[in-house]
């Protein structure tokens, strides 16, 4: 490609093919990311291509392509699955400012479009840029009844039954409202739940998301809005469309009273007037970026006044009276000390790249993930090399340069044996990971399965940390899983450890007892069956009940009959994939010793889902406030075993709200959508008469 700045001594041939490459090159981005949620390169090196499109069409103005890519929005829908939503009035984009210049060239022009003289007062509004995805929300006397996303900003996706998962979304608006409002703003995840989403993808072998933006977009963007349930997402109102009343003079106004409507919006929306003060601001958000739950990429300024707005209008894809400063990438440079390959549960070998420790973007970094062997040749990284790590949307930062560069040099020895067992390490055809074949005498694989075989999703046991599992297995204490239920043999023995008192101790193992006849789908979930996540082992549970009916057609399905394999596959969620795992897992005789051990320990009672005659059967049940004897977790699969549904938010479609003390805005909501309310004493009436 040509030099970045030099666009001057370029033949107008140069620059015709430079502008076709670059506008396949952005359309094949603007796929991957809008349509796909799944980007290959990150959003800075995006935005260069688009800034060297620009460049280059300001240069040569007659050579701008029909199909310039700084005319369009987004992505165009036409082969999403979802239905398609004709927006009334189109969704933009923004425009960027990369610095304080572009900022005042940017009030500058607002300034000489409407003519004002330099003293005359021109207020902006400020407040930090969200990195989600815009998502449109039409009231109609204050009736939600249409959610949709932007998509080529024409015409947009409907995602109105996802958005009723969505607690920040009311289906009704606080006071009077307009007979047309379109809300528009953003849905995004926090990092938190976008960690912990990618986390448990990975447990569940599904797919990872780049960056909290595309795990928003992804979860959001769902034919089957229990998807949409099942992940955490959070919105923030920032503007509105088509509307039969404004209500206000000035953004200010609106967004104020689109928060009195129950809206939430940013915590930064402020009034600005003057440069000085537009880049204090800046300033000031970029300053708490770090410390902010949710990822922001920008802050945004708009011309306070709408009449202003009105008269300023739109460019090619964005309105004139607005601008997204955004903030640079945040890089930093540092000295890769050593890569440590870690042993997961499943035996997959991960490198992990230890930094001399650097400050990027207000956050001390000392590891990245180097992700697989691939990776590391990719970089052409080893240790002691200089490398430019990059923390952009991503909660875990990651190498995006080697300085050293790939001289000559033996390529790093990715390992061939398991550093925790010895055991050979290899990928399988096809795949880049690479695994320990230890399984069952790997020690990392076993304290990691065990501690998974305990976390909150599978068997959740109290006073079992990880910290325990390590040194109990240290000491040989923790063969396997079942072993935890032998601990109270060992009762004198951990209290001569150090840290352990009869209270604890006592806590640990009442905690252990406690789950002597566990959930049958938390049991099949915490073995660690790859492929099993916990979704599916409830959907496979939900039909076959009891765990050797499972076990037996997942061994004739490994032996070719067909009718146990369909049988299996029937089960919606259940693919020739989970089977395959299944059959293989009860092939292995360790495996099956490990199992009978286990079940001679532990019953699991059969899972009963339909009980016809429990009132809550079919329908759907809203849990809130505190409760008392039971944990969310397990009140939710109470209701599930009894056949209702277990929803987030209160809408129109729930039955019945649960609501425990310090219930808060969705007792409301029930209230006011005259829903039935019980407590969890009620509740646990209902539970008991199901039997
Ligand atoms: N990595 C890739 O391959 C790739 C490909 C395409 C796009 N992208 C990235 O996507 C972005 C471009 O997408 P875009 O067209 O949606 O532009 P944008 O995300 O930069 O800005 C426009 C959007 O910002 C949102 N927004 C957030 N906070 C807001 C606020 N307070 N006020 C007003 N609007 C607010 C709005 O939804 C609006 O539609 C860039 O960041 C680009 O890097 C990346
Ligand atoms: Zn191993």
């Amino acid at each position: 490609m040509a030099d970045k700045d030099a666009t001057g001594a370029m033949t107008e041939a140069d620059a015709a093919n430079e502008l076709m490459r670059l506008a396949r090159q952005i359309a094949h981005h603007n796929r991957l990311y809008h349509a796909e949620d799944d980007p290959e390169i990150s959003d800075p090196e995006f935005d260069a291509l688009v800034r060297r499109n620009a460049e280059l069409e300001a240069a040569f103005p007659h050579l701008v392509r029909p199909d310039s890519p700084s005319s369009g929005v987004g992505f165009e829908v036409a082969a999403s699955p979802l239905s398609k939503v004709q927006h009334e009035v189109r969704m933009m984009s923004l425009d960027n400012a990369f610095s304080d210049d572009e900022v005042a060239e940017f009030v500058a022009r607002v300034r000489r479009f409407l003519s004002l003289p330099d003293d005359a007062p021109l207020d902006f509004t400020a407040e930090d840029k969200i990195d989600g995805l815009s998502c449109s929300l039409r009231y109609e006397n204050g009736v939600l009844v249409r959610a949709a996303t932007r998509g080529d900003g024409q015409v947009g996706e409907d995602v109105t039954p996802n958005v009723a998962h969505i607690a920040d979304i009311p289906q009704r608006l606080n006071g009077t409202a307009p007979a047309v409002f379109e809300v528009r703003g953003e849905v995004y995840m926090a990092r938190a739940d976008f960690a912990a989403l990618n986390a448990a993808q990975e447990e569940a072998g599904g797919k990872l998301f780049a960056n909290p933006r595309n795990a928003a977009a992804g979860s959001l963007r769902q034919k089957d809005a229990s998807v949409t349930a099942r992940r955490q997402l959070k919105f923030w109102a920032h503007g509105w469309g088509a509307a039969s009343d404004v209500p206000g003079e000035t953004q200010v106004e609106i967004v104020q009273q689109m928060r009195a409507w129950g809206l939430p919006v940013s915590p930064f929306f402020s009034r600005v007037s003057g440069l000085v003060e537009m880049v204090g601001r800046y300033e000031e958000i970029g300053a708490a970026r770090a410390e902010l739950p949710y990822e922001i990429d920008g802050v945004v300024y708009k011309v306070d006044r709408i009449d202003y707005q009105q008269r300023l209008g739109f460019v090619a894809k964005s309105p004139r009276w607005a601008i997204a400063r955004k903030f640079p990438a945040e890089q930093a440079e540092t000295t890769l000390e050593s890569i440590d390959i870690q042993v997961g549960r499943t035996g997959k070998l991960t490198p992990v790249g230890r930094l001399a420790p650097v400050l990027v973007g207000g956050v001390t970094v000392t590891n990245v993930t180097l992700h697989n062997r691939d990776e590391i040749a990719r970089l052409g990284v080893r240790p002691g090399d200089r490398v430019i790590i990059q923390r952009a949307g991503d909660v875990i930062p990651q190498v995006v340069k080697n300085l050293t560069g790939k001289v000559e040099r033996p390529p790093f020895p990715f390992p061939d044996h398991c550093p925790q067992c010895g055991s050979e390490a290899v990928a399988e055809e096809g795949e880049v990971d690479v695994r320990c074949t230890g399984g069952l005498i790997c020690p990392a694989q076993r304290t990691e399965r065990l501690k998974h075989f305990v976390s909150r999703g599978a068997l959740d046991i109290d006073g079992l940390g990880e910290k325990t599992i390590d040194q109990f297995f240290a000491l040989g204490w923790l063969e396997s899983p079942a072993d935890i239920f032998r601990l109270k043999t060992r009762k004198d023995a951990i209290l001569g450890l150090e840290g352990w008192q009869d209270k604890s101790v006592e806590k640990l193992l009442a905690s252990v007892e406690n789950r002597r006849q566990p959930d049958a789908a938390r049991l099949l979930f915490g073995l660690g069956i790859r492929h099993v996540g916990a979704v599916t082992a409830r959907d496979l549970l939900r039909h076959l009940h009891e765990l050797p009916v499972l076990r037996d057609l997942a061994l004739k399905a490994r032996e070719g009959d067909e009718e146990a394999a369909r049988e299996l596959t029937d089960i919606d969620g259940v693919g020739p994939v989970v089977v395959e795992a299944l059959g293989d897992f009860f092939h292995e005789d360790h495996n099956v010793k490990v199992w009978d051990d286990l079940l001679n320990e532990v019953s699991p009672p059969p899972y009963v889902v339909e009980t016809s005659d429990s009132p809550v059967t079919g329908k759907t049940v809203v849990f809130t406030g505190k409760l008392e004897t039971m944990s969310r977790d397990e009140a939710k699969a109470q209701a599930e075993r009894l056949g209702a549904k277990a929803a987030g938010t209160v809408s129109a479609k729930t039955d019945l709200v649960v609501a425990g003390p310090g219930a808060g805005s969705k007792l409301k909501k029930a209230a006011d959508l005259a829903i039935e309310v019980i407590d969890e004493a009620a509740w646990a009436q209902i539970v008991a008469a199901a039997g």
